[in-house]
Order: structure tokens, then sequence, then C-alpha cells
């Protein structure tokens, strides 16, 4: 079905007059259209998103996130007020810091954060020159940091429209689903002594320290074991027990957790050898705990089961206030500009934010319908093609999630 279009601010194409802010637009749109079917009624509800879109193609997937969010919310009440604020080297280029104060107080007004992706650029192609505490990443350690969050969800969830987008064979990707809990507030990325030095050669030293202290472990653990009992029951902890007294303690904290959790079938796996399981056979999966920094490294390598970096969402709790809601890609300076880069992990970050952060279930279902349909219509970014498919920028990606919220949701997923 075609419909009018017309650009909105953030250059996505809405569907004309079918923007919903009230229930009489609704009805209206409702009758012209003949698909729709919705349970809207006045926004009763609003939530207040700081969103902050980033570096790099964090400018572009961001605003589809969004546009996916105000729609999808209308549909079923709810009003988001979004607060957009700089970070990453955007803010760098126009404060002198990459993670200035407003942004800050901007988060304690808000109900949950969004950040797009933040990094070096085509016009900052390298950071080398600035010091450590000017580089763009840091203006994203210091937000999770200031939000306290500490358990970051990485679902790996294969679509199956997208078996054939991935590097690995179908029989090994099919119905994958499992969960990487990665810590998120300490060990190698946080820890001290770090820095430069010199050693009694004279020779150039860099290191860092990784530490983990037992409460680190432990609350980070309970989440991965809360999340099992909801899900097949199963954990596995990933280290390095043999070799890190980090890892040693790491193992030790979570046997102890698990002994308060004996419906969970708990394993540990060394890193290595889980770099090559996650390949081999990912459905043995369910949860996978993990620390920072193998994390960060396994959550990349399991992306592509998916089909890419582009389809990895992921949510950052644990935080006393708002939580931080981001996809796991960064600002790929190799594509930005171009209109090339995949939306869908960041649509599915905000899907991630609905459920996980505002707990409002039925407007997260209405999204991951609309991406199931996009896909189910043979949409594609280039980075996951398939056989037969259209492959489409990263705007027209939105174009089409934003119909599928509209126009072609399948009468069998809402009410
Ligand atoms: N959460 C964040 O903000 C993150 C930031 N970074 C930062 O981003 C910058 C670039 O790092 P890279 O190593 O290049 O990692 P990257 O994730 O930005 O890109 C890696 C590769 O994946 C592709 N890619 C990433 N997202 C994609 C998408 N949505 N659609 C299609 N293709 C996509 C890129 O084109 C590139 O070839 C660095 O400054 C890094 O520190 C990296 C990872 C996460
Ligand atoms: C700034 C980096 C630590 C970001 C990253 O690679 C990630 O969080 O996955
Ligand atoms: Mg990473």
């Amino acid at each position: 079905m075609s419909t009018a279009l017309q650009i909105h601010a953030s250059g996505i194409k809405l569907p004309v007059s079918l923007i919903p802010s009230t229930t009489k637009q609704i009805s209206r749109a409702s009758k012209r259209v003949g698909r729709i079917r919705c349970s809207a009624t006045t926004p009763n509800k609003k939530y207040t998103i700081a969103v902050l879109p980033g570096d790099g193609i964090g400018t572009e997937v961001t605003p589809v996130a969004v546009e996916a969010l105000r729609l999808a919310g209308s549909l079923e009440g709810i009003d988001f007020e979004f607060k957009e604020m700089l970070v990453g080297g955007a803010a760098y280029e126009a404060t002198g810091v990459p993670f200035p104060e407003e942004t800050l107080k901007a988060f304690l007004e808000s109900d949950a954060v969004y950040l797009g992706a933040v990094g070096i650029t085509k016009k900052m192609p390298s950071s080398d020159h600035l010091p450590k505490h000017l580089r763009p990443e840091v203006g994203l350690m210091r937000i999770r940091r200031a939000l306290g969050v500490y358990a970051n969800l990485r679902p790996i969830t294969v679509f199956p429209q997208l078996l054939e987008a991935s590097s690995l064979k179908r029989s090994v990707t099919e119905e994958v689903d499992f969960m990487i809990i990665r810590e998120l507030a300490g060990g190698l990325y946080y820890g001290k002594p770090r820095g430069f030095g010199i050693n009694e050669k004279g020779e150039e030293t860099g290191f860092c320290t990784e530490i983990y202290s037992s409460s680190e472990v432990d609350r980070v653990a309970r989440i991965a074991f809360d999340m099992a009992m909801e899900r097949r029951g199963k954990v596995c902890s990933v280290d390095k027990a043999t070799v890190l007294e980090s890892s040693r303690l790491w193992r030790k904290r979570v046997t102890i957790m698990s002994e308060e959790y004996p419906e969970v079938d708990l394993s540990h796996m060394l890193v290595d050898t889980s770099g090559m399981e996650l390949i081999r056979y990912p459905k043995q999966f369910d949860v996978l705990l993990t620390t920072n920094v193998f994390g960060d490294i396994l959550s990349d390598v399991a992306a592509m089961i998916t089909g890419g970096i582009g389809m990895l969402p992921s949510a950052c709790i644990g935080g006393p206030g708002p939580q931080l809601f981001e996809p796991v890609h960064g600002s790929a300076p190799d594509i930005e500009g171009e209109d090339v880069a995949n939306p869908l992990a960041a649509v599915l970050t905000a899907v991630m934010l609905l459920r996980y952060g505002l707990k409002e279930e039925a407007v997260a279902k209405r999204i991951e319908n609309a991406i199931f349909d996009t896909l189910n219509e043979g949409f594609r970014t280039r980075d996951i093609p398939t056989p037969g498919a259209k492959i489409v920028g990263c705007k027209k990606m939105g174009e089409e999630i934003l119909k599928s919220l509209y126009v072609r949701v399948p009468p069998y997923q809402l009410n």
C-alpha cells in the first residue's frame, strides 16, 4: 500500500496525517488506511528520554529509533519527550569535553537515556592526539559510570528472515537465542593503576589493571541467574581462571551465588574456548555471563551469528536512576554519511528501552513486530543481504519500519 509521505525533522519520511497524537487523529487515520488496528487513547502517560546521537552513524540510526518510539508510543497512548544532548566527539567539538555538565543534568530529569554511538569520524579519523580524558569513548565510559549501570544485556537473537545473511551455516545459527550479560562498571576498563611508564631497561610501558571485588561480581551474577530463571535455566560463566587472579575470584563468587539458584544449571568456560564455541555450536548458550573486556569482544564475535553488528542492541541496567540503552556498534566512520548504516540495532535498542527501562511491553512488542514485518517484506540494508532482498539505505529502512507500524501491521500481532 502506498501512502503520501512527509519529511520529518529527522529526515525520515512519515505518512502524512498518519502521525497520530490524539484519539481523533488516530481514528481518522485508521478509517483512511483501513488496516490500522490499535488500542490508542488520548495520551495518558508521558516519558522523558535523554537522546544522545553521538558521532558518526550514531547520528543516522538514532532518528530512526526515536521516530519508531514516538509513533509506537502514540499508538499506545504514550507521549515521549525527547531531549537531545551532546556526547563524545560531537560534544568535544562543541564544548571542549566529551561529556558536558548539561548532559549529566538532563539525565537526572529523564526516565531513560538513549545513546547512538561515540567514536572517531571521517572528520576526526583519530583521537590519538587528544589526552585520554577528552577522547570520544571516554564520554561513554563516564556516562555508564555516572548512571551507575553495571550489567550490559546483549541479546543474540536470530531473525529467521536473516539466516542467509550470516557468515555461518543455517544449521549453526537457526533458532539461536541467548543473552550475553557483560559486567560494565569494573574490570580492565576502569581498574587502577593504569597508564604509561618506563621500565628498568628504559623502555616505554603501557599498563592496565583488571580488578574485581566480590560485590561487583555478585551484583552482575545475580542479574544473570535471575534472567536464567526467566529463560531456559542455564548460565555459562566465561573467564580465564587458569591464568588471571581476577578471573579466579570471578569464578569463586559466581559459584557461591549459584547455590542460591538450585534450579539453574551453572557451567564455566575459558574465554578462548568460548570464542570457539560461539562459532561451533551457539545453541548451547542461554545466559552467557562475563567480564567487561571479554563481553565487549565476545559480543562482536556473536554478532556474526545474527548477520552482523548492525543487528545487536543493548541495555545497560542496574543503576539507581534512569538506565542506559545503546546499540552495540560504534560510530563506523567507514560508512558514515552514506546512508547505508543498518538502523535495526538502534531500533531494537528502543525495544529494550521499552521492555527493560520503562516496562512498556505493549509498545515494545509493536516495534518488534514492525521490524519482523519489514524483514518479511524483504527490506535489508547492505550489511545483511539475503537472496532476492530489496537493499535499501538507513532512512528507507526506517520509513519501512514506520509503515509497518502504521499500515502493514499483521492482524495476528495486535489485539
Ligand atoms: N558503543 C559505542 O559507542 C562504541 C564505540 N566504538 C567506537 O567507534 C569507533 C569505530 O570503531 P570500529 O572498530 O570501526 O567499530 P564499529 O562498530 O564502529 O564498526 C565496525 C564495522 O562494522 C560496521 N558497522 C557498524 N555498525 C554498523 C551498522 N549499524 N550497519 C552496518 N554496518 C555497521 C562498520 O561499517 C565497520 O566496518 C571507534 O572510535 C570505537 O572506539 C566502538 C564500539 C562501540
Ligand atoms: C568505548 C568502548 C568500550 C565501547 C565498546 O566497544 C562497547 O561498549 O562495546
Ligand atoms: Mg564493543
